[in-house]
């Protein structure tokens, strides 16, 4: 019986898509468009909009407007593609639009609504981001880290040079193992893998199926008074048998810091030390705690791995980039060997570089979701309490009214002006803007710069023999953080530069 629901319900789900792909289509086509947002009775959500949503959205943008008012499920989602709006929404009615929706996994790996990532916006959630600005993501607790990011991206260059000896390499793999390293040093004060491998780690599975669970579909989300369906399909059981797994970890290591494990720098031996001040305002809990682990766990590894993965991409393709760009970052250093954090406030090309690769591959394609919390009109348009909103800022980073020659990558476009990724130019917001913009800004660039500078420093690059620089394929596979369809392989052959 259990298993012919399962079956109805997965051949349901296999009729959203199609559904929802015709809908859409059909209303694209329909000469009779109301004036005003366009409204498509879309049944079901993102995902089935086409294998890229941000960029099918760009397309139904292009024709229809730069904010879209859909129905996903009985769901009023709005999205937004232009610089204009995305600043009304992020930066004037900021306040109005600053929570997060109650997702089936938000809710879940939130711990109930006790992180700062995925919860709603109330007055404690205000008090732990400040909190958490102050103590986690602060200027002083970056240069805290600087050990740990040269000592990884040392591990990855020692990797490289082991393995470049038999054959290319997969620097998509390698270049998550990285962040992934990064991220629970900087966690738990311990890398949760050993040196240069970390498909061994019972983990590494762990965080792919949490990511793929924030960014999946769950029928909840979009018809909440059909939120069984999601026990039948089993994507429920999958939640909390991931969501139970990480916390069983957490646990751990949150019981071996308090008696005096981790390193005293470590976010986790910072957020216990806090649990003693009495004048936060609020009890830290131990859901608290986790919750925040859980973020930056989440949010930490794969958007610095997608830079990085995305940024030799690009240089692969455009050889005068990538030339420029060793050249600069060889001239500067000589013979020293390695490129240390101290150096790259000099490597001005290659900063240009990093910002480019966020303008044509923000790792965030559709930000992280908002949810309006009170009835307010943008640009005239009425926008419904409680409506999803999703900006695109992949579209609006590829926006021919800002950028000239918008899908090529052309660094020096950023060279004579102040544009930058600070969250005040709303044609190009890789990590949001306003009060949910991303905390993890400096963490994550400081260590993608200092990578990519390392690679080019001392490898050259080149195709797997028989491939040219047309065959890289482009393909970007969603979720809630954009990764390429097929790995990078690369032939890396160590320069004299290197100890
Ligand atoms: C290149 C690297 C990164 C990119 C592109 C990125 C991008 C983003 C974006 C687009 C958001 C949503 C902003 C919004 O809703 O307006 C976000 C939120 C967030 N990011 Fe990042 N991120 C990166 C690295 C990191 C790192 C390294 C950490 C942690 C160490 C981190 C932790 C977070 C957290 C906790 C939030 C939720 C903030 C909130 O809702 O208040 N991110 N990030």
């Amino acid at each position: 019986m259990e298993s012919l629901l399962s079956l109805l319900a997965y051949s349901c789900l296999l009729l959203f898509p199609l559904a929802a792909f015709l809908c859409v289509k059909a209303t694209w086509r329909s000469p009779r468009l109301p004036p005003g947002p366009l409204r498509l009775p879309i049944i079901g959500n993102l995902h089935q909009l086409g294998e890229h949503p941000h960029r099918s959205l760009r397309l139904l943008s292009e024709k229809y407007g730069s904010l879209m008012s859909l129905k996903l499920g009985f769901i009023p989602t709005i999205i937004v593609s232009s610089r204009e709006m995305a600043s009304e929404i992020l930066k004037t009615q900021d306040l109005i639009f600053c929570t997060r929706p109650p997702l089936v996994a938000f809710k879940r790996l939130s711990y109930g609504g006790r992180d700062m990532g995925l919860s709603p916006y109330s007055e404690q959630w205000r008090q732990l981001r400040k909190i958490s600005m102050l103590e986690v993501f602060s200027a002083k607790r970056v240069q805290a880290f600087q050990s740990i990011r040269e000592e990884e991206v040392n591990t990855l260059v020692q990797t490289l040079l082991t393995q470049s000896s038999s054959g290319p390499v997969n620097l998509s793999e390698m270049s998550f193992c990285l962040f992934n390293n990064i991220t629970t040093r900087e966690i738990f004060g311990r890398r949760i893998s050993s040196d240069g491998d970390c498909t061994s780690s019972k983990y590494h599975p762990l965080l792919i199926e949490m990511m793929s669970l924030l960014g999946g579909f769950f029928l909840g989300d979009f018809f909440p008074s059909m939120e069984w369906l999601d026990v039948i399909t089993g994507t429920r059981a999958r939640l909390k048998r991931s969501f139970l797994a990480m916390d069983e970890f957490l646990e751990e290591e949150i019981e071996k810091h308090i008696h005096g494990g981790g390193s005293p720098d470590d976010f986790i031996s910072v957020l216990v030390g806090l649990q003693k001040d009495l004048s936060l305002g609020f009890p830290l809990t131990r859901d608290h705690i986790k919750g925040i682990a859980m973020n930056v766990f989440l949010g930490g590894s794969d958007t610095s791995a997608s830079t990085l993965e995305s940024g030799m991409t690009e240089l692969m393709r455009n050889s005068t980039v990538m030339k420029k760009a060793q050249d600069e970052v060889r001239g500067l250093l000589g013979n020293k060997g390695k490129v240390e954090e101290g150096d790259i406030q000099q490597l001005h090309y290659l900063k240009l570089v990093i910002k480019e690769v966020l303008r044509l591959h923000p790792p965030a394609p559709l930000l992280l979701p908002r949810e309006c919390m009170q009835d307010c009109k943008i640009n005239g348009y009425n926008i419904p309490k409680k409506a999803r909103v999703y900006i695109n800022a992949w579209a609006i980073g590829r926006d021919p009214r800002h950028w000239q020659d918008p899908e090529a990558f052309i660094p020096e476009r950023f060279e004579d002006n102040d544009i930058n990724f600070k969250g005040q130019y709303f044609q190009f917001i890789p990590f949001g803007s306003g009060r949910r913009m991303c905390p993890g800004m400096s963490l994550g660039v400081t260590a993608a710069e200092l990578a990519l500078a390392n690679l080019l420093y001392r490898f050259d690059w080149n195709l797997p023999s028989g491939m040219s620089k047309e065959d890289i394929d482009m393909e970007e596979e969603f979720g809630l953080v954009l990764r390429r369809k097929s790995p990078i392989i690369l032939v890396a052959t160590p320069t004299s530069f290197v100890t």
